[in-house]
């Protein structure tokens, strides 16, 4: 992209003096932690960068910062008329349906969201053929993140409504006015706004690598809010992003925000083997981590006057050897605290994150070839053929 305006600005993270450096090594700052956000004024494009969390001398990451999953787009995507056709038929089915009056979807997991699944509604599903949705957002994400169209499938997208809470007070209509942080189960995703900014306040895609940063920046010509959330101009704009990257929809304040979601798959033989699951790994470690911790704290708070622990499992191991016996030392509080402390929790993630960014997408030249899934022709079988397949069939 030829970039016209370019902002940069730091963390503004202190380095941690060397003696710290040495003895929590896999915590120590990072060497380069800046966002870039380039705007190319032509095409109305805004590319944001995520901050690097991790050193580059850290020796067992394949990739480089930034890759081109780093990347967040923001950038014009729908003409006028096509967001505000596909609102109209939005709202309709909504309100056909009720499919924004109550939180029961299932496409998150631990929370519910207010939407519904593009399919359901043969009316959108026709208009998003006509105006060749699919191909469109697929040409963008195959350009910006450097995988063939023919490595893109659709795993899921959905029409999703968030209300300011208070609106909804005198019905008993169930809204849902944020999301929250989460990684999405598809490798590319994309949020096409439907809603007119003006027609609402606050919102955004949120992201957590952002948060904080976005104070910093010039407020008014920049689709990077403060506290990290990226709010596009228009609508019809869509923003791009890696589903991994912790992420959530950013609070409305006051009236209606919809929105257009889609979840992309990206064919296996781009990715490098196992960077997945170690990140899955080591975020679910982190998730464990931080509920021990926390529980810790509160424990031994709670004994903090009568230091009477019978459950080792809440004490680290220095506190161990004098369990039930002894006063509590004042700096075993002071580390507990120290670990369960939800910045140095957000650290571990935000680097864990970072690394998978860079070693998750293979090089062109070591990707490996496709492989066709054979579905072979539909033919005619009679019962005798079927003799063996049907295994707990019964007459
Ligand atoms: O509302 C947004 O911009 C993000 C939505 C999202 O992350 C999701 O539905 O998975
Ligand atoms: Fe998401």
């Amino acid at each position: 992209m030829n970039s016209i305006q370019s902002t940069a600005f730091c963390l503004n993270q202190p380095l941690a003096p060397q003696s710290l450096l040495h003895r929590h090594r896999r915590l120590a700052p990072p060497a380069a932690s800046a966002i870039s956000i380039d705007y190319d004024d032509e095409s109305k494009h805004h590319t944001i960068t995520i901050p690097s969390f991790l050193s580059d001398d850290e020796s067992d990451i394949s990739g480089t910062y930034p890759s081109l999953l780093h990347k967040i787009h923001v950038l014009p995507f729908l003409e006028s008329e096509e967001s505000a056709r596909m609102l109209k038929i939005a709202r309709a089915y909504a309100e056909a349906s009720s499919s924004w009056d109550q939180q029961d979807s299932t496409r998150h997991v631990s929370y519910q969201t207010v939407d519904f699944a593009v399919e359901e509604s043969v009316d959108m599903s026709q208009y998003l053929q006509d105006i060749n949705f699919q191909e469109r957002i697929f040409g963008l994400l195959s350009e910006e993140y450097d995988v063939d169209v023919e490595d893109l499938s659709e795993l899921d997208f959905f029409c999703a409504s968030y209300e300011a809470s208070g609106d909804d007070v005198q019905t008993d209509r169930e809204t849902m006015d944020r999301l929250e942080f989460h990684r999405d189960g598809s490798l590319l995703s994309f949020t096409v706004l439907l809603s007119r900014p003006e027609d609402f306040e606050g919102g955004g895609t949120i992201f957590d690598a952002l948060r904080g940063a976005a104070d910093e920046s010039d407020q008014q010509s920049t689709v990077l809010k403060a506290p990290g959330s990226i709010q596009p101009l228009k609508a019809g704009y869509a923003t791009l992003h890696s589903g991994k990257i912790l992420h959530g929809g950013h609070v409305v304040t006051k009236g209606q925000r919809i929105v257009l979601v889609g979840f992309v798959d990206v064919d296996l033989r781009n990715m490098r083997e196992g960077a997945l699951g170690s990140a899955a790994k080591e975020w679910g470690r982190n998730d464990v981590r931080e509920f021990w911790n926390q529980r810790r704290l509160l424990k031994t708070k709670q004994q903090k006057a009568s230091w009477n622990v019978s459950n080792w499992r809440y004490l680290p191991k220095k506190g161990r050897s004098c369990l039930g016996k002894c006063s509590m030392p004042a700096s075993l509080l002071g580390s507990i605290e120290n670990r369960s402390k939800p910045e140095i929790i957000r650290e571990r993630r935000l680097r864990s994150e970072d690394r998978l960014l860079r070693d998750i997408m293979l090089p062109r030249a070591e990707r490996g070839e496709k492989i066709e899934e054979e579905l072979g022709e539909w033919r005619e079988v009679s019962l005798e053929d079927m003799d063996g397949l049907m295994i707990g069939w019964e007459e």
